[in-house]
């Protein structure tokens, strides 16, 4: 399923049309089932204990109070006072079952957990302003202590304390094992130090008119069948002219693995061709590649009337990548700009067949703020990037953020072992081997980066942290297999 991303102003705009609807009833009845089945699973016939805070985060924990109790399980449910009509009319539907409501406090939380097999976290969602409140605080407090003692812990939405919007939690949360998102993600569930206080993440898709989520949702997440649909099928008479003629600009002396590496990930994404244009001496890496070397590349690329079907440029190439790189962006090809190509001075020459790919650091630079500030808010990042350079921008990271000029895409997958050095390369290339066998510069960076990172889990299983990018490219087409579903497809 492509899943929804949406910040705080999203979840309200969505919350007004379907209060406006007469549908906000519903959707909160859905969301409070889906904690309860998703409750049950976990606490296997146990007690469970919800939390409610005051607004329809709280409203969703009684809800799914109601589904417990009328399920049999034994229930304890403590609530904050609220004004919030929907989480008052729930808190009285709850009372006709026959639970009492205790008060929320941190003493009663530290009570009644003894002996819970899951508490359920619905004291904060998409409407918390950090920082937390004192009492608040303290709540919190004896919900880790309680998990920390064994108790299972599902928070409702987010982990409460967490700001939606950021991967840098503003102080301390709750620290989930379950959190259950009603109708999608939010970027805190997916980024950071926060999403690693979120454990595992389900969305419950709710019933809603078609489009009303895609038109509030600030970024998608698609799925493999999503991303398949996207690769290039071939013909049975496909020759290494139609799979794409592609060039690596880069490799200074000293740097020149960085460009080889993006030769072998073009190859290995199925470019036709891959020729490697350097001023410096590289080394073999495999006899596919061919390699030219040039006194001067930049003389040599501004007169030169030869052209690929797509470029990368900047792997390894050193100063002076910023002019080699415009040089290329002149020609108007189906183009990736990396590493040393990522320079402020190229904002705005972007077009519309070219895929930036900087990491946060590289991004950082390109937008003049801190790596700290990309990294707490990478979509808000990668949008600002594409708008500045044009193009397509993908921002590294696990996960990695697409921007085009559409919208925003996270992608799926990876494994933490692709954390060294030449991931990036490798990455650069399998994009312009897609790009070079024809696909549109937001789709080539989509399917380029899962393509890599389904590259990575394959190779995780064997080499753990210990992979290479090498490792990485000799899964590529495994990983094609994988997503694609089979040899042979179209043939
Ligand atoms: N469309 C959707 O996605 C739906 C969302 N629902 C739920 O609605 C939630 C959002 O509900 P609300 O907007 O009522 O917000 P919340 O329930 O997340 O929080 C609002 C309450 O928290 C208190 N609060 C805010 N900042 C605080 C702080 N720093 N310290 C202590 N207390 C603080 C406020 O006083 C307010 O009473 C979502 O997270 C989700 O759980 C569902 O009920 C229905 C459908």
């Amino acid at each position: 399923m492509t899943e929804f991303v949406f910040r705080p102003a999203g979840v309200a705009a969505l919350d007004a049309r379907l209060e406006a609807a007469g549908l906000l009833d519903p959707a909160m009845e859905e969301v409070g089932r889906a904690v309860a089945e998703a409750a049950q699973g976990l606490a296997g016939g146990g007690p469970v204990l919800l939390l409610a805070g005051s607004g329809a985060n709280g409203g969703d924990a009684l809800v799914a109070a109601r589904y417990l109790a009328g399920w049999g399980a034994e229930v304890r449910v403590l609530a904050a006072p609220s004004r919030h009509a929907l989480t008052r009319l729930n808190r009285e539907r709850l009372a006709a079952f026959g639970v009492e409501v205790g008060e929320l406090t941190p003493g009663a939380v530290t009570r009644e957990a003894w002996g819970s097999v899951v508490l359920v976290d619905g004291l904060l969602g998409t409407g918390f302003q950090p920082p937390l409140r004192l009492e608040l605080a303290a709540v919190v407090e004896a919900v880790n202590a309680a998990r920390g003692a064994g108790t299972r812990v599902l928070a409702i939405d987010l982990p409460s304390g967490l700001d939606a919007t950021s991967a840098v939690p503003p102080g301390e949360s709750v620290r989930a094992d379950v959190t259950v998102a009603p109708v999608g993600l939010k970027p805190a569930l997916l980024f950071g130090e926060a999403a690693t206080r979120a454990g595992e993440v389900r969305v419950a898709a709710l019933a809603l008119p078609p489009d009303w989520a895609a038109g509030e949702a600030w970024a998608t997440r698609p799925d493999d069948a999503a991303v398949a649909a996207l690769l290039p099928v071939r013909r049975a008479d496909a020759h290494k002219g139609t799979a794409g003629d592609v060039w690596i600009v880069g490799g200074a002396p000293g740097m020149v693995g960085a460009a080889a590496l993006a030769g072998l990930g073009a190859l290995r994404a199925g470019a036709g061709r891959v020729t490697l244009h350097s001023g410096a001496e590289v080394p073999l890496v495999t006899p596919e590649l061919m390699v030219r070397r040039h006194g001067d590349p930049g003389g040599w690329l501004a007169g030169t009337g030869e052209r690929p079907d797509a470029v990368a440029v900047g792997m390894g190439l050193g100063p002076g990548a910023a002019g080699l790189a415009r040089t290329v962006l002149g020609w108007g090809l189906p183009t990736v700009l990396d590493a040393d190509a990522l320079q402020p001075e190229l904002a705005g020459a972007g077009h519309d067949r070219c895929v930036w790919t900087p990491h946060p650091g590289e991004a950082a630079r390109l937008l003049g703020v801190g790596t700290a500030e990309v990294t707490r808010d990478p979509l808000t990042a990668a949008r600002g990037l594409q708008e500045r350079f044009g193009g397509v921008v993908v921002l590294k990271g696990g996960p990695s953020v697409i921007a085009h000029p559409g919208g925003r895409w996270v992608s799926r997958g990876g494994h933490p072992g692709m954390a060294s050095a030449g991931m990036g390369d490798t990455l650069a290339g399998v994009i312009a081997a897609l790009l070079g066998q024809g696909l549109s510069a937001a789709d080539a960076a989509l399917a380029g980066v899962r393509l890599h990172a389904r590259a990575g889990e394959r190779a995780g299983i064997r080499h753990g942290y210990g992979l290479t990018a090498t490792d990485v490219s000799a899964q590529l087409g495994g990983a094609w297999l994988d997503l694609t579903g089979g040899a042979g497809r179209g043939c």
